[in-house]
């Protein structure tokens, strides 16, 4: 162990004298850099130029607004849009294309380190988007959007990316209308899904099951935000090119790992939705659990979407299934702090008064295979609680025979590394690690090997939507959710949602902006295991 953590120190110091040289390399180890990706949207076809259009399906919503035209913009800002594209909004509201723009324009914002030239780029930007209002299940509606496309497209190969930012109980219908409808007569059609596929087994497959009598699964791009974030893209970096992670990747070495996920903020504004849902859905079964498949999949053959893919899918089949004894569920109730009232969940006026649906779940799960088996991979998600923050934490084994025992204590968790990946915010990875304190006497303390990316990292990181628009645009699937990885994922959670909803079970309560449920503690414990975001020196 003292081995290891010799050579990391080394290696992020050496990494921290690397900086300049980095800058000019920027971009020399990317699997398809951000140049080649828009060259390949740009290529020819038989000699004639293609185009894309993105059709944003409820442009007038909260998500189109908040994320996907800003993304779409960064990514024009970036130069990382094909030569020719054109962006149109689509929904039930009546609008201009100048409305459009004007409710558009209210949500760009260009990068702190990208401000040069920001307005005319936002105006050349917002010259490229137009609007089109129609039902979501009118195939007359999408046939005349179809016609506009045609005239955007003049002529040339057309390929068209349609993201659906609408309630699902409507994605079939707007599903279908877009490729009877508006399919793209020459090139690509693919469209973009968001969550929530479903809310158990059943309903996921049906809903798989309905879109594929319209598209193929190649078509299908089902969006997890989470695998857009900087920090999980890096998960398979950080794992298989560095050689001193992997040899410790296993049952041998880590304890237990932790995925912690936080807001401290609630529903409101979106009680209607979260409610028939609740946190297990809403966070656990996609964003904690897609986590858990970077974290501790075998090494896939290649980088290759499906390669990756294969190896997340088998690592979720090994999964065993939820069960009702490992998890802790809550529900946040009023808290008043100081002159301020926080409200608690059921005052929503889109909740009802007596809903049972968790807002926070602590859960133990398990992976019966030779890498992981009896390693307690322990969730934790919550709204309403004391901080915002997403981060997975890898709590290792005690050193054997330890010749620092009498000068560390007996404190297990003070005694052992943790390694820390924090998602978000103030994204960073560190170690933390036992180290002696300068002077003449042999005093250990615990110290943290820190790689914090703004201080590291010039660069502003990009949004995960940014990210993902972009992979879909060019056809890169490696952060889509198959169809089978979805199965296997719905496996895992469907059987205790149905018992926590037909058993009515009630959530504990805890107070708004509190560290969630005691109950949690009671989990992990169970499993010899501290939260680690609870620790003194976290
Ligand atoms: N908002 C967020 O932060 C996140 C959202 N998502 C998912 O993204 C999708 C879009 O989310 P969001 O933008 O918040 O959704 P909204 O509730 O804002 O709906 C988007 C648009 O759909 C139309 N719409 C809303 N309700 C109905 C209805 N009952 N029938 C027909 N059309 C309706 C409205 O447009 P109009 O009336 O003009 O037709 C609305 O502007 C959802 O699937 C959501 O689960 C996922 C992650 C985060
Ligand atoms: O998918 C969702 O994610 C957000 C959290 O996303 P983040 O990128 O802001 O961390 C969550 O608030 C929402 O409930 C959920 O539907």
């Amino acid at each position: 162990m003292h081995k290891f953590v010799g050579a990391l120190a080394s290696a992020i110091s050496a990494v921290e004298k690397e900086a300049p040289v980095r800058k000019l390399k920027e971009g020399a180890f990317s699997v398809t850099p951000p140049e080649e990706q828009k060259r390949a949207i740009d290529s020819n076809i038989d000699g004639k130029k293609s185009t894309v259009t993105i059709t944003v399906v409820g442009a007038s919503g909260d998500l189109a607004k908040k994320k996907i035209f800003p993304a779409l913009f960064a990514l024009y800002y970036e130069d990382c849009l094909p030569e020719h594209f054109t962006i149109f909004g689509y929904a039930r509201s009546k609008m201009t294309d100048s409305e459009l723009r004007n409710m558009v324009s209210k949500t760009l914002t260009c990068r702190i380190d990208k401000r040069e030239n920001c307005s005319e780029k936002m105006e050349e930007f917002l010259k490229r988007c137009f609007y089109h209002s129609g039902q979501y299940d009118s195939q007359e509606n999408f046939v005349e959007l179809d016609k506009k496309l045609r005239e955007h497209e003049a002529g040339r190969v057309s390929n068209r990316l349609f993201y659906l930012s609408i309630p699902p109980n409507i994605f079939v219908d707007a599903v279908r209308c877009a490729s009877v409808s508006a399919s793209a007569a020459s090139g690509w059609t693919r469209i973009i899904v968001e969550k929530p596929f479903g809310r158990d087994s059943e309903s996921s497959a049906a809903l798989t099951k309905s879109l594929k009598q319209y598209l193929t699964e190649d078509q299908i791009f089902r969006i997890d935000h989470y695998l857009g974030k900087e920090l999980v893209e890096n998960l398979s970096v950080l794992r298989f090119s560095n050689l001193i992670f992997e040899p410790l990747w296993s049952r041998q070495y880590i304890r237990n790992v932790q995925l912690i996920f936080s807001e401290d903020f609630g529903t409101e504004g979106r009680g209607g939705y979260f409610d028939h849902y609740g946190i297990i859905r809403d966070i656990m079964q996609n964003h904690l659990l897609q986590i858990v498949a970077l974290f501790a999949m075998e090494t896939p053959v290649s980088l290759d979407a499906e390669d990756i893919r294969n190896e997340k899918v088998k690592v979720l089949r090994s999964m065993r299934t939820l069960r009702i004894d490992d998890v802790v569920i809550g529900q946040y109730k009023s808290h008043t702090k100081g002159n301020v009232s926080y409200p608690g969940y059921t005052d929503d006026k889109t909740v009802p008064k007596d809903s049972l649906t968790p807002t926070f779940a602590a859960a133990a799960l398990f992976i019966n295979n030779a890498r992981w088996d009896g390693v307690p991979f322990l969730m934790k998600a919550g709204k309403a609680l004391h901080n915002r923050r997403a981060e997975i934490r890898v709590q290792f084994r005690h050193v054997p025979g330890n010749l620092y025992n009498r000068s560390i204590g007996t404190d297990l968790d003070m005694a052992t590394n943790e390694f820390v990946i924090r998602v978000q915010p103030d994204e960073a990875i560190y170690l933390k690690i036992n180290n002696k304190v300068p002077g003449l006497g042999m005093r250990l303390d615990r110290s943290h090997l820190n790689l914090l990316y703004k201080a590291r990292y010039l660069k502003e990181i990009p949004d995960a939507y940014e990210r993902l628009l972009l992979d879909a645009i060019e056809g890169e699937r490696r952060l889509f959710i198959r169809s089978d990885e979805l199965d296997a994922a719905w496996s895992i959670f469907t059987p205790v949602l149905k018992e926590i909803e037909e058993k009515k079970i009630v959530p504990e309560y805890y107070p708004y902006g509190s560290r969630g449920p005691v109950g949690a503690h009671y989990l992990a414990a169970r499993y010899d295991v501290k939260w680690g975001d609870l620790g003194l020196d976290e």
